[in-house]
């Protein structure tokens, strides 16, 4: 079958660096499939997911093909790929009410106007469960916790129906319970739109929750990738298997 999107070679390093972010990566996505991109700080996970995404800075010496042949164009960041940070307060302007930054989503990508990108935008806010989305749009970033700014930010990320979400620790900054809740709230979102997920998480745990398949990273190499099940069950490296081992010593 078709990968919807397809690494080869790819090998990423930021100027000045001594060593390379990212070395010879071969991974290819399905449409629809949920992949989770494990691995400790470090070993190259955010690199991958904006390499994939365009959003290295110009300066890195970039290797290998990044290629998208389950799409008819190049993939757009908005379009065709759905990206969440980490922190929602970064990602969002503070100085423009929430509806409106999901409505500029619509309008630059769905070809729409304004007035129906706005309605657009109050449909999304009630989709990723906002509270009175109509009043809540006009709020702006400041005055919601950090759990509903992550929904905003899923909102701008998916009002464009794109085929693959991206989501780079974005629950990471958030308490366990509201943590949960997002990740409840991404899975169901996927499963609806039949996106492809990207989840880019240290926590293994999270991770086997969510994906189809999980790739592990290591100093910018990808050292296994496998079922979820069965890397769980019977991972192949000792570094996974350091990986579980150190998540099951947190729990024990
Ligand atoms: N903008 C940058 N400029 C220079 N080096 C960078 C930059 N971003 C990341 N790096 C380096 O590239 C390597 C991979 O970083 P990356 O952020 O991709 O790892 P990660 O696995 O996502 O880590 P974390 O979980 O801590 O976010 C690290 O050595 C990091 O210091």
């Amino acid at each position: 079958m078709t990968p919807l999107l397809e690494l080869r070679g790819l090998g990423v390093r930021y100027k000045g660096a001594v060593a390379p972010a990212l070395e010879g990566v071969d991974l290819d996505l399905a449409a629809g499939e949920r992949l989770a991109i494990i691995g400790e700080s470090g070993s190259g996970k955010s690199t991958l997911a904006r390499a994939v995404a365009e959003l290295l800075p110009q300066t890195v010496i970039q290797q290998g093909t990044v290629a998208w042949p389950g799409l008819d164009q190049k993939a757009r960041n908005g379009r065709d790929i759905g990206f969440v940070f980490q922190d929602p307060a970064s990602s969002l302007d503070p100085v423009m009410p929430v509806g409106d930054q999901v409505a500029e989503v619509a309008h630059a990508n769905l070809d729409m106007d304004w007035r129906a990108a706005r309605r657009l935008a109050v449909e999304l806010l009630d989709r990723v469960r906002l509270p009175e989305p109509a009043l809540l749009a006009q709020a702006y970033p400041h005055q919601l916790s950090g759990g509903q700014k992550q929904r905003v930010a899923i909102a701008a990320a998916i009002v464009a129906r794109p085929r693959l979400l991206i989501a780079d620790e974005a629950t990471s900054a958030l308490d366990t319970i509201v943590q949960a809740e997002i990740m409840a709230l991404i899975s169901a979102l996927v499963a609806e739109d039949g996106m492809a997920l990207l989840f880019v998480s240290h926590d293994i745990a999270l991770a086997a929750n969510l994906a189809d398949r999980v790739a592990v990273f290591r100093h910018g190499r990808l050292v296994e990738q496998a079922a979820t099940a069965e890397l769980v069950s019977q991972p192949r490296t000792d570094y996974s298997r350091a990986l579980l081992a150190a998540h099951l010593g947190l729990h024990a």
